[in-house]
């Protein structure tokens, strides 16, 4: 019973992003390089939690990775998540992405991965491809103030 019980709800995998808003309200996206999974595709910045991060540490180190910026833990505000819905239609263990927003950061956000960026206004976001977990994140974030 216990066995069936794990089998059929593994481990989920926590993902924590966030959406960098610039004073008029933009937010920084990232795509994906070739050859990774989610090629061509805009995400928010972010990435795994790894053993014995908070939700707060891991996000800070990895916008420190990805774009060399330097975030305070007070300045990450929760806002939204989502995750894999439906098991049966996927490989994969699920997924939970957990997206912050952030008003305040040091350093002015760089491509240090081979990623590109760019700031778009929220109401452009429903245009643009990105993964389907992002996109009720997307439309979340674009009914926020
Ligand atoms: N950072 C980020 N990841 C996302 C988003 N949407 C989405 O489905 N993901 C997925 C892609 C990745 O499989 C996972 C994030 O993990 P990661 O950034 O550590 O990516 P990765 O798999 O390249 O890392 P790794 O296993 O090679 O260490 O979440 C998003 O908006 N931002």
């Amino acid at each position: 019973m216990h066995g069936d019980f794990l089998q059929k709800n593994p481990t989920n995998r926590i993902v924590v992003a966030a959406a960098l808003m610039s004073p008029t309200g933009k937010v920084l996206l990232q795509r994906c390089p070739s050859g990774h999974p989610h090629a061509g595709l805009w995400e928010f910045p972010g990435g795994k939690v790894e053993k014995d991060e908070t939700l707060e540490t891991a996000l800070i180190r990895e916008l420190w990775e990805e774009l060399g910026i330097t975030i305070a833990a007070r300045d990450l505000e929760p806002l939204v998540f989502s995750s894999d819905r439906d098991q049966r239609t996927s490989e994969r263990s699920p997924y939970v992405i957990l997206l912050y927003t952030c008003r305040f950061w040091d350093g002015e956000p760089r491509p240090l991965e081979g990623q590109e960026i760019a700031w778009f206004d929220r109401s452009t976001m429903d245009s643009l491809a990105m993964p389907p977990l992002d996109i009720p994140l997307a439309h979340k974030l674009n009914e926020t103030r």
